[in-house]
């Protein structure tokens, strides 16, 4: 395999989208770095989201989101994966567009229900009715996600592979991104 990825592609999009899983699988088939901004605050803070959030709320986690993904998008030739909310302030989409390529990963609201329904990991929906809170915050949402560079598509049943397979068809459209 002759690809070679020449800018950093963050992958934006809600949450259940699946950023952090086609992110890393994208990684390994490109041969490239994985990084994931959630991962790296976990590890600074030594602490889960949901305990940061808990802890110091919502906005210091935004503070030290916009820290981390300022700093990872520096790396050259690399994937990224943000928190669904990162790519909503407006100075994370400027140093994400300047130093790489964003890429929303853009799901059905029924298929994003379906993937984190059963999990617990994420704050913003421990509300009394979690399928209506993502309802509003997909609305809320979508058009800004729009402002992507790039968008693919995500079906409901699709494995994560065959999502792989369409996030490179879509890569290898800007040769300024991935040389084949
Ligand atoms: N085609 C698919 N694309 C992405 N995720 C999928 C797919 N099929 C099943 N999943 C599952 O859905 C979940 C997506 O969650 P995750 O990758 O954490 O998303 P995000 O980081 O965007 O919130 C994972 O558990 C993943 O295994
Ligand atoms: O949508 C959001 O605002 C959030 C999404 C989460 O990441 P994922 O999109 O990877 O679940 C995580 O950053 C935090 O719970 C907030
Ligand atoms: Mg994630």
């Amino acid at each position: 395999m002759t690809n070679r990825l020449k800018k950093t592609v963050v992958l934006v999009g809600m949450m259940g989208a699946g950023k952090s899983a086609v992110g890393r699988a994208l990684a390994d088939r490109l041969h490239v770095p994985f990084m994931d901004s959630d991962e790296e605050i976990e590890r600074a803070a030594a602490m889960s989201i949901p305990e940061i959030f808990e802890r110091d709320g919502e906005a210091f986690f935004r503070a030290r989101e916009s820290e981390v993904i300022a700093r990872l998008v520096q790396t050259n030739g690399a994937i990224l994966s943000t928190g669904g909310g990162a790519f909503l302030q407006e100075r994370n989409r400027e140093v994400i567009t300047t130093s790489g390529v964003s890429l929303w990963l853009d799901a059905e609201l029924q298929t994003l229900w379906n993937r984190v329904r059963h999990k617990t990991t994420r704050p913003l929906l421990r509300t009394k009715n979690p399928r209506k809170t993502l309802e509003d915050i997909y609305n809320a949402r979508v058009p800004v996600y729009a402002k992507a560079d790039l968008r693919v598509p995500s079906e409901p049943r699709q494995s994560i592979d065959r999502m792989v397979d369409k996030v490179i068809e879509t890569l290898k459209q800007r040769p300024d991104v991935l040389e084949t």
